[in-house]
């Protein structure tokens, strides 16, 4: 093992021949015989070795670090050569490669660890290969969200495609303007209520049929780097994610009033008329259907959806216009959106908003209201039994299936526990050096 006594003693290594153990030789011993003699062996044990090629290329490689995908438990994994050779890690550790000499079992040690002994991790074709193995094709429950758009609608905007957490955007504008509040924060109330309901049957929702395809993936190791933003450089976008009514827009809502010069949210753009209070920019950007559909063609929309035939939607570009203020823009997105938003020009710093146990949400949310997803009005009533299993259920789905994505996960239980945890997660962003995709820090 890389960092092991045998490397650091530097006199023994891969290739060498092993003739005798203390002075017993070898020779016609079978492998666990000799481990057999190794592990009964007391004090400085002797070997003669007739040395291979040395290999010392290793030493020379730059550090690869990667992060973990998935959990891994040596301890139950049956195909690992020697259990207590492995490496223990979780879902987010930052592992440093020591080897990858073989193709099944890299070597690696948590980074930072003093110990220099390596441990062994199932390589990436390995893990995937197994995954696969184990995982037989399933079926995802099919969910159709009724659409009312129009036939020659713009082709992505398809919403007969299946994905096990089917989505659907529920633009409750009523409810919006109900909660309108202070002019200097007007674009929050102006943002997608995204409703992930499964039993509205009145919204439409274009969902992209590559997320089928997210489930595909089998998260693994990603190579990273380590990434500090240097003063006077973009922030990294601020991505929200958690099932409908888990309280981001609350969440949003409080750091905007907090320090409303720094935390700032995307105009969305519509296509549906100017109404005679508004005022072009400020709470939408209106464009025609036609320009819009254009946009969507071109992929300038990162999400969109359609409400009595009108279309609204965020625009890669009013993400853009937030950041060359330098301010730290505030978005939640469906999760599957957020593989779109995984760039080295966004280096999205992605936050999922977790529901507390169903108990905890019966006492916490005595008082609070959700959008109803019954009415078209988009009316706010209190929490039901119903919607409570839903956040739960949605959640764990979430987080089975993105979760590998989340760098930060909050549970909102009390809510202003859950907004501290996540302004300090927001503070140390800036300050503290993170851990990003390697390709991020290239450009
Ligand atoms: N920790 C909490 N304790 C009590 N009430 C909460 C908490 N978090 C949020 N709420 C309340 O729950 C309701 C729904 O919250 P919010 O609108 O922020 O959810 P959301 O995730 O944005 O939902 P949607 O996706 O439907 O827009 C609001 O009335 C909010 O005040």
């Amino acid at each position: 093992m890389r960092g092991g006594a045998a490397d650091r003693s530097g006199l023994i290594h891969a290739g060498d021949e092993l003739k005798e153990v203390n002075g017993i030789p070898v020779d016609d011993k079978k492998p666990e015989e000799i481990i057999h003699m190794l592990a009964i062996s007391q004090g400085a044990i002797t070997f003669k070795v007739v040395p291979g090629i040395k290999e010392d290329t290793q030493i020379r490689e730059p550090k690869v670090f990667l992060k973990a995908l998935f959990d891994n438990d040596p301890k139950k994994d049956s195909s690992i050569p020697c259990k207590e050779a492995g490496l223990d890690f979780k879902k987010g550790s930052i592992l440093q490669i020591m080897s990858q000499e073989d193709a099944t079992w890299w070597q690696a040690k948590h980074e930072g660890d003093a110990n220099p002994r390596a441990g062994l991790i199932p390589s990436k074709q390995f893990q995937e290969r197994r995954f696969a193995l184990r995982q037989p094709v399933t079926t995802l429950p099919v969910q159709r969200t009724m659409s009312r758009r129009s036939s020659d609608a713009p082709q992505r905007c398809t919403t007969e495609s299946v994905s096990p957490d089917d989505v659907t955007v529920e633009f409750a504008e009523e409810f919006e303007e109900e909660t309108a509040f202070t002019s200097g924060l007007a674009g929050f109330r102006r943002s997608f209520r995204l409703s992930r309901n499964r039993k509205t049957n009145k919204s439409m929702y274009e969902s992209k049929k590559s997320e089928m395809y997210d489930m595909a993936d089998v998260p693994t190791y990603e190579e990273v780097a380590s990434y500090r933003r240097h003063s006077g450089a973009k922030h990294r976008l601020v991505v929200l994610v958690g099932p409908t009514g888990v309280g981001l827009n609350e969440l949003k809502r409080k750091l905007l009033i907090s320090d409303p010069q720094h935390y700032s949210v995307t105009i969305p753009h519509t296509s549906r008329p100017k109404k005679t209070h508004e005022t072009e920019g400020v709470e939408y950007h209106f464009i025609s259907k036609h320009l819009f559909e254009a946009d969507i063609h071109n992929n300038k929309f990162i999400e969109f959806g359609e409400y009595k035939g009108n279309y609204y939607g965020t625009s890669l570009d009013s993400i853009r216009s937030v950041l060359s203020k330098n301010k730290v823009c505030l978005i939640d997105v469906q999760p599957h959106t957020l593989k779109h938003l995984r760039t080295a020009e966004f280096k999205p710093f992605i936050v999922f908003v977790k529901p507390p146990t169903i108990d905890r949400l019966r006492e916490t949310r005595k008082n609070a209201k959700i959008v109803s997803s019954k009415d078209d009005k988009g009316s706010s009533k209190p929490f039901t039994e119903e919607d409570f299993q839903e956040m739960v259920n949605t959640a764990q789905m979430m987080e089975s299936h993105y979760g590998h994505l989340f760098e930060k996960v909050i549970v909102n239980d009390d809510l202003s526990t859950a907004y501290s945890e996540l302004q300090q997660a927001l503070k140390r962003l800036e300050t503290e050096t993170q851990w990003v995709p390697v390709s991020w820090t290239h450009s």
